[in-house]
């Protein structure tokens, strides 16, 4: 996070209200309709007051998926939800060729992108658009990217929309095509103590979506896509000034448009659980586990 977010500071303490979705929980249908109206004021509001400070530059981008945009001809990648441009600026600086279609329905966080040092209109294509609801085949052309990323987006979309980012996505997606999707998973601490800064999108305004490993799968199932690959990862990390041990876990996948056939066997044998550094579990679809190893 930027170094001007002051920790502890009361703007980090939630204020006021706090929706968490996960797959149990029901919204009211005041709070469901008040987020839908207000989710795109407030995130561009964010991006007015934070700039390009709050994120950091995702770095890990070709250690944990190189083989995806590397090889033969251009990748056409697009980024969908890119706020600030954290994770594309990072990929343009990594792979020279490639060519990146950036969207965001924040009008502020598309003006920083166009606004950044790397940004040339020879290599990124940034355009505002709300994946809910604009259809990304009239920017783009139809079946014509790469590799889609997904990075912490989803989590931002309400449950009963997510079906829609996804047939959106796949219009433009190559048959060949992947999504690489990185968000947040059930039992990250933001969910379990609930004031963790990342939520707060602006005052009073906070929001987050847990995927179980059931609850992804299924969703991307039913709505074309195989998974190709699926980590649930961990991490305990540190704060010793504030005598913390804070418990990050996101989930980690690769996606491609389904076939057709029934690919249940590839998935199970693609499920794992990735606790950084100390041990990966690979679990069946149902969540049992199948093996156990040491990773370091
Ligand atoms: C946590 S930020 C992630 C930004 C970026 N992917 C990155 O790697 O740093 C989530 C982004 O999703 C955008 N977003 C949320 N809902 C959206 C929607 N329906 N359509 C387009 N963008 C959306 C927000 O404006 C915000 O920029």
């Amino acid at each position: 996070m930027a170094s001007n977010v002051k920790k502890g500071s009361e703007e980090e303490q939630p204020t006021s209200r706090l929706q968490i979705y996960s797959t149990s929980d029901t919204l009211s249908p005041f709070w469901r309709e008040k987020y839908e109206k207000d989710a795109k004021k407030y995130w561009d509001v964010f991006y007015k007051r934070h700039q390009d400070r709050f994120f950091k530059d995702r770095h890990y981008l070709d250690k944990e998926w190189g083989q995806y945009f590397s090889g033969a001809g251009r990748k056409v990648i697009l980024e969908v939800g890119c706020g600030a441009g954290n994770t594309i600026f990072p990929l343009l600086e990594t792979y020279t060729d490639a060519f990146v279609h950036a969207c965001d329905f924040s009008p502020h966080a598309v003006n920083l992108v166009k606004a950044h040092k790397d940004f040339t209109d020879s290599r990124v294509s940034a355009f505002v658009c709300d994946l809910t609801i604009d259809d990304l085949s009239k920017q783009i052309s139809s079946s014509s990217v790469d590799i889609v990323t997904m990075i912490f987006v989803l989590s931002a979309v309400s449950p009963e929309k997510m079906p829609l980012v996804l047939k959106n996505v796949r219009k433009v997606l190559k048959p060949s095509g992947r999504v690489l999707f990185r968000d947040y998973a059930t039992g990250d601490l933001a969910q379990e103590r609930l004031n963790c800064k990342d939520q707060k999108i602006s005052e009073n305004f906070y929001r987050a979506f847990y995927f179980s490993n059931e609850f992804l799968t299924s969703l991307f199932k039913e709505n074309g896509f195989d998974v190709e690959q699926l980590d649930l990862c961990c991490k305990q990390v540190e704060n010793r000034s504030r005598e913390l041990v804070m418990n990050r876990r996101w989930v980690q996948a690769v996606f491609r448009l389904s076939d057709g056939t029934n690919s249940s066997t590839n998935t199970e044998a693609a499920i794992s659980v990735n606790h950084l550094g100390q041990e990966k579990i690979e679990l069946d679809v149902n969540g049992n586990m199948l093996k156990q190893r040491r990773t370091i």
